[in-house]
């Protein structure tokens, strides 16, 4: 537990990255007067203030940042960033940190692509496009639409093979992108956003991975706008009973929070693929036969060799990679020795309340899923 008490410089550096991360540009100059050298720092995540405000898209702390004179420093090892960033040139990016800023940068939030039909009417002609009905919008107060339309817009998803450099230039919308790398992109999105782009992600992947029937390897057709694909072979066994693999699949996934015996701290582990000092709630896919209690009982076993007694659900979310319902639980631990399973995390450790709720318990802080968020949130409210 000392290894983990922070100095009071740690602390302030740590309220700096805070601070960085919410675009409270007020605290960040502040700090900056009070100790410019702490522009430098990492903290304990491993992330500096600029890279954190950059992934949080706050333009005008990483304008302030910029334009600090001892910002030199940290120029070092990242001048193509601050190059580009400040002519507003952003394009390829090859590495970690520039990847944030090209997506950060943007004034307000990443948009996904939309399309008007007129748009992509021909792409409907090609056989390689899958087309799925998403829903119908809902509104509030239709009459104030304002594009003059009365009727609410109905959504649909594209599954093309069409270039998306040709594909982005059809679109009306500014600031849209194609997220390359879900895992980030997606946390840019709004809730509502974030929703479609589950819904639509799931379903085009399942499409993608069943052109064959599973059972008898035949073609198969798509049906029920987008929801169906059904066996072409009019002898196949799937055309009888109740048949899931004519339907998208959902994986379901418990992902939990460990809570130490004394109630104050939590168990949080990194897989090697984590950027640096990314530490997160254990998760795994729940296996058949398996209730959510007994999958978050063995998962974290497995893991950290750590037991867990009670188990309780706390909030949801759809993990579109490529197609989980992740399952948010609080775990109680009966026994607090950590032994990780090495093939799947790298590090697993017991984190102290109070250092949780410093640098994990922002929403917005790091990119994590909602439902750890949320159960960080929730451990670090109950005092
Ligand atoms: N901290 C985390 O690990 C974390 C955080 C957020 C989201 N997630 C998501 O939760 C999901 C599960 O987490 P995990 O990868 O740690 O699971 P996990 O611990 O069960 O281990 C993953 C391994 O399980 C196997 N596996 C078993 N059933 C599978 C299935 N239905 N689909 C794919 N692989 C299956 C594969 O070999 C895979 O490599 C992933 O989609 C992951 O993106 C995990
Ligand atoms: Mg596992
Ligand atoms: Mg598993
Ligand atoms: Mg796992
Ligand atoms: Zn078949």
């Amino acid at each position: 537990m000392t290894s983990l008490q922070m100095s009071a410089k740690e602390e302030m550096v740590e309220k700096f990255l805070d601070a960085a991360a919410r675009g409270d540009v007020v605290l960040v100059t502040a700090h900056l007067a009070q100790l410019p050298s702490v522009i430098n720092q990492t903290g304990y995540s491993g992330w500096t203030a600029l890279m954190l405000a950059a992934r949080n898209g706050h333009y005008d702390v990483v304008e302030k940042l910029l334009s600090h004179r001892y910002m030199q420093y940290a120029l070092k090892g990242a001048k193509p960033v601050a190059k580009r960033c400040k002519n507003k040139k952003i394009k390829e990016s090859t590495t970690f940190s520039q990847k944030w800023l090209k997506l950060g940068l943007k004034k307000g939030e990443t948009k996904l692509c939309r399309f008007r039909y007129d748009a992509v009417k021909d792409l409907f002609q090609k056989p390689a496009t899958v087309l799925i009905f998403l829903g119908v919008e809902k509104r509030k107060n239709p009459s104030s639409s304002s594009d003059g339309v009365r009727e609410p817009p109905a959504w649909f998803a594209i599954g093309t093979d069409e270039d998306t450099v040709e594909l982005l230039k059809r679109s009306r919308e500014k600031n849209c992108c194609f997220p390359k790398s879900p895992h980030r992109d997606l946390l840019k999105l709004n809730e509502e956003e974030a929703g479609v782009m589950a819904q639509a992600r799931s379903v085009l992947a399942w499409h993608s991975r069943y052109s064959f029937c599973p059972t008898c390897g035949s073609s198969t057709s798509l049906e029920e706008a987008g929801y169906k694909r059904k066996c072409l072979n009019s002898e196949c066994r799937s055309q009888q009973g109740v048949h899931n693999t004519c339907y998208p699949r959902v994986d379901p996934v418990v992902i939990m929070l460990v809570i130490h015996p004394d109630g104050n701290q939590c168990l949080l582990g990194r897989k090697k693929m984590f950027p640096a000092g990314f530490f997160s709630c254990l998760a795994g896919f729940v296996e058949p036969g398996e209730s959510l209690e007994e999958a978050v009982r063995r998962e974290v076993e497995e893991e950290s060799g750590v037991k867990v007694g009670p188990v309780h659900y706390v909030s949801c979310q759809p993990w579109p990679m490529p197609s989980s319902l992740m399952m948010g639980c609080l775990a109680v631990a009966v026994s607090t020795d950590i032994r990780v399973d090495e093939s799947e995390i790298e590090e697993a450790h017991w984190f102290p309340r109070h250092l949780s709720s410093l640098t994990l318990g922002k929403k917005n802080f790091y990119p994590f899923s909602q439902t750890t968020n949320q159960l960080i949130i929730r451990h670090i409210n109950q005092q």
